[in-house]
């Protein structure tokens, strides 16, 4: 048997220059021989230096055609080295260009002997065999009508021939209609075939695969999703998002850009990112999950408009957005929330989620470690619960974020430091104010400036949250002795404000898709789901930029 640990170093030709090669367990390295050693000092030869991850390369295959295309682009020069070096060997690596942009480079090696060009190829097929991460066999559902409808031409010539040459296996569905795609995770897709399932579209079209899995998880293992205090069962499968819609905000705030190839080759060296999932319920029956945002009036609203122009693509949401900010609606209620542990900060804290962040790591090992331990300490409280919050008032837009929420139209997103997977999400309360403020307050949204940092406005990390929109007709919360553990308003209840009218209802925006109801209860499930993402990388020094 192969040795695992087994260095190779040889002397090879890249375009013509001589280079050493090396393959050490968990990289490969080159550089030029000649000029190296033609120069006195260090400092150039470092310049010349090429390091790369194994497990950043995407695959290693002989080059046969290599030869016949140099001798045919430059006849004269060329043909008598390929002649001489008639072996070669092309190795397929992750490149980082610039703004988190991933691309898909090559790099060819060439040699007198055969066997040295086998072995090359051999070997670091043994490396990459034993990264275990990496999916081989992925199901890849397309939403052919999301944001400009491009999802199928991206897929099949920007993506499908990263895939291939990663030598991985899939099955490809085209969806046809809305919840296509869902309903075939729930009850037929065969699971077991499967590494991971592939999400060509926007939020919407990874909110049906989210409710897909999930669903179809719940019931395999018998879990009721009808119990808002069910521990529900974590996806074994990663997803993988292929931005293609209008908002992509999922793709954006978890790798940093929406971008077809550099979300593949996420996807191809099986990067995993876990991800909190907030379970939504009204009245103890299950509505929906969401990953990203909850918006009640603003957002909800905007929603609501834009479903009337989807024919405008992703410019619906600015049209929907200026009219619902002209209207300037507010709508009253009781929002009750249970805050987070001090452990995992403050919306304002300015503690970014990066890459490899602690307070998501910290969240995850002491979930695994002491399971059941931690549970309970999570719940300090007499009755289970700790202390619930209660805001009663008028609000032009309630938000939860789970996650920043970044996309290109907000690059930090609604709420910059909110983590992708620390079991809490960050609500927004933004109070009635004037046309003026809250257009400051959005304006913030694509600036530097602290969104929070108004007096209309409050921020909560929590870790559950209820809604109850003020009916004047009706007693708020007339349920209330049916579930002993919702907080008691009274004391904190601003009755005095009731003369005061708000429009009607809103609904709520759950990750773009409409809510029936406006009541609602939401808790985070810690980390539910996995993406085939490694969350945003912090910005590398200028290696590799163009
Ligand atoms: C003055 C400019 C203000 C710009 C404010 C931008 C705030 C943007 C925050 C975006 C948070 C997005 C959260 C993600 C939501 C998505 O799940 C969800 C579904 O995505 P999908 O279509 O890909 O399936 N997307 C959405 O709900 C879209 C929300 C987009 C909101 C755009 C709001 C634009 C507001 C324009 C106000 C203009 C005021 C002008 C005054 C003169
Ligand atoms: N074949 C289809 N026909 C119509 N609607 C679809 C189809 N496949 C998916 N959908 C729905 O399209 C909606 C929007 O999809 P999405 O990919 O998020 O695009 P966008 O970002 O433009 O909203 C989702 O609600 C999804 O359920
Ligand atoms: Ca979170």
């Amino acid at each position: 048997m192969e040795n695992q640990t087994q260095i190779i170093c040889s002397e090879l030709f890249q375009k013509h220059r001589k280079v050493e090669v090396a393959l050490y367990p968990a990289l490969l390295t080159w550089k030029e021989i000649e000029k190296s050693r033609k120069r006195s000092s260090g400092a150039s030869e470092a310049e010349q230096g090429h390091d790369i991850k194994v497990c950043e390369i995407v695959a290693i295959h002989k080059a046969e055609d290599e030869a016949e295309t140099q001798t045919r682009k430059h006849p004269k020069r060329i043909k008598q080295h390929s002649q001489q070096y008639p072996y070669a060997f092309t190795v397929a690596y992750v490149r980082r260009t610039q703004q988190h942009l991933w691309r898909c480079s090559d790099v060819t090696f060439h040699c007198a002997d055969q066997q040295i060009c086998d072995q090359w190829i051999q070997v670091t097929n043994e490396q990459l065999s034993l990264l275990t991460n990496r999916p081989k066999n992925l199901l890849v559902y397309i939403n052919p009508y999301g944001g400009k409808r491009r999802g199928k031409h991206i897929y099949e010539q920007k993506v499908a021939p990263v895939f291939r040459r990663a030598g991985i296996f899939t099955d490809v569905i085209v969806t046809e209609r809305a919840n296509h795609a869902r309903d075939h995770l729930k009850t037929e897709a065969n699971l077991d075939d499967y590494d991971g399932v592939v999400c060509v579209g926007g939020d919407g079209m990874f909110s049906e695969i989210l409710h897909g899995l999930v669903t179809r998880i719940q019931a395999d293992h018998n879990v009721d999703q009808n119990q808002p205090d069910a521990e529900l069962v974590p996806c074994p499968l990663r997803i993988g998002i292929i931005p293609a819609g209008s908002t992509d905000c999922i793709c954006f705030a978890t790798v940093g850009t929406n971008d077809p190839v550099t979300s593949a080759l996420h996807i191809i060296v099986g990067d995993s990112q876990p991800m909190d999932v907030c379970s939504v319920h009204h009245n103890d029956v299950f509505l929906k999950y969401s990953v990203s945002l909850l918006g009640y009036g603003f957002y909800g609203d905007v929603l609501t408009d834009s479903e009337r122009n989807r024919w405008l693509g992703p410019a619906r949401y600015d049209l929907s957005g200026f009219k619902t900010f002209l209207c300037h609606n507010h709508y009253e209620g009781t929002v009750s929330f249970l805050p987070a542990e001090d452990n995992v900060g403050h919306p304002r804290d300015k503690l970014q989620c990066r890459s490899g962040c602690r307070i998501c790591q910290h969240k995850h090992s002491s979930k695994d470690e002491h399971n059941e331990v931690s549970e309970e300490k999570e719940k300090p409280a007499e009755d289970g619960e700790g202390d619930w919050s209660v805001i009663h008032g008028k609000f032009i837009a309630i938000n939860s974020a789970s996650m920043s929420c970044a996309c290109p139209r907000s690059p930090k997103g609604l709420s910059p430091s909110a983590h992708l997977a620390d079991g809490t999400t960050d609500l927004i309360l933004v109070r009635k104010c004037s046309r003026l403020d809250f257009f400051k307050h959005l304006l913030r949204h694509t600036n530097n400036d602290d969104q929070f940092d108004h007096w209309f406005v409050d921020v909560h990390r929590v870790r559950k949250f209820r809604f109850q929109p003020w009916h004047h007709e009706l007693v708020p919360l007339e349920d209330q002795s049916e579930h002993p553990e919702k907080p008691d308003l009274s004391p904190t209840s601003s009755l005095q404000e009731t003369c005061d009218y708000s429009t009607a209802e809103s609904s709520w925006n759950c990750d773009g898709e409409i809510l029936h109801h406006a009541a609602i209860q939401v808790s985070v499930q810690c980390g539910l789901i996995r993406l085939f993402a490694r969350g945003i990388e912090e910005q590398q020094d200028a290696e590799g930029a163009v």
